[in-house]
């Protein structure tokens, strides 16, 4: 598969501060990357730099096997980029707002009203058409705000956060919209702080981390690093503090948490510890309501690898 973006040894200095650190990358053709970081890791700067929003000190960027440069309008006129505030009109409809966007790339009316019906069909905003953007919830202004991005049909798209603060209902929507547009042949490239989100629709997934990346997968290969293999969490209030150390030296035990109403114990192996922890519980006499055992997610992952929680 072609590669649509390759970065190599991208580093960009802000006074004392890496926000890059020799940073190389590829996105293949057809592929829904998401970038994920803490704050502060340089997601934003990686991506204005691949833009060419903004020089960087040293490396390369290339797009569709061509050098990006700020004067590389061929290669601009095939991307498409939603940013994370929204950027519409106020004075235009929803239609004419993507009109307008549309029209800075497509001249031919008729083919330019055909995108924009499918860009609307897109994000499902078939009945707001004719309303103006203060009349859209925030959820629906998000959509309208991809809808613009996207309706000139990009070959490769950025979605910088596309989804904070919108209800389940736009969030679902936004979502089938990036995979519908992967399917259709777009290369796309996601950050987000939801990690359900990754799980759902990222091929593959970069972790950065003071400018660096610290790994880079699909999901399942990189919940493969986490150093647990099971959590199990018991919902008891009758856990004594004795038997809370006890647990801690049971096999296999990586670590375990009490904060009065659930326990939550880690496992390095993942082999009969459920069984092995309710006979533990039932010898000791310890009632509890519910007790489940879950594999790592990709959130503790990223909290192994960057000792910090995506959304903080
Ligand atoms: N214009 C700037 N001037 C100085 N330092 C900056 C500037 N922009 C970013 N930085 C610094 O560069 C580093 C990377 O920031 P960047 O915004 O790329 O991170 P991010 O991962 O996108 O963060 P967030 O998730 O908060 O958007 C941070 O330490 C930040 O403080």
């Amino acid at each position: 598969m072609q590669n649509v973006i390759e970065v190599r040894n991208l580093t960009k200095e802000y006074k004392a501060v890496k926000a890059v650190d020799d940073l190389s990358f590829e996105v293949q053709e057809g592929e829904i990357l998401g970038l994920l970081g803490p704050n502060g890791s340089g997601k934003s700067t990686t991506m204005n730099c691949i833009l060419s929003l903004l020089n960087f000190g040293s490396g390369s960027i290339r797009i569709f096997g061509s050098e990006m440069r700020p004067d590389a309008y061929e290669i601009k006129r095939k991307i498409g980029v939603v940013f994370q505030d929204v950027a519409v009109f106020e004075e235009l409809t929803v239609y004419e707002n993507i009109d307008y966007f549309c029209g800075l790339y497509i001249r031919d009316k008729a083919i330019r009203k055909q995108y924009i019906e499918e860009a609307i069909a897109l994000v499902g905003l078939e009945e707001y058409k004719k309303f103006r953007p203060r009349q859209l919830s925030g959820g629906l202004l998000r959509r309208l705000n991809i809808a613009c991005g996207i309706a000139h049909k990009p070959k490769l798209i950025f979605l910088d956060e596309p989804t904070v603060a919108v209800d389940p209902q736009s969030r679902n929507n936004i979502l089938d919209g990036i995979m519908t547009l992967r399917n259709q042949g777009a290369t796309i490239v996601y950050t987000t702080h939801y990690m359900e989100e990754v799980e759902i629709i990222c091929d593959r997934v970069i972790i950065l981390d003071k400018g660096k990346i610290l790994a880079d997968g699909t999901c399942d290969s990189l919940k493969k690093l986490a150093r647990i293999e099971e959590k199990v969490t018991v919902e008891t209030n009758a856990l004594a503090k004795e038997c809370l150390e006890e647990i801690r030296q049971l096999a296999h035990v990586d670590g375990a948490a009490y904060d009065g109403q659930s326990l939550s114990v880690a496992y390095r192996q993942g082999k009969n510890n459920l069984i092995e922890l309710m006979e533990f519980l039932k010898k000791r006499n310890i009632s509890y309501s519910k007790i489940y055992s879950e594999r790592p997610t990709l959130n503790d992952v990223f909290l192994e690898l960057t000792g910090k929680e995506l959304r903080d």
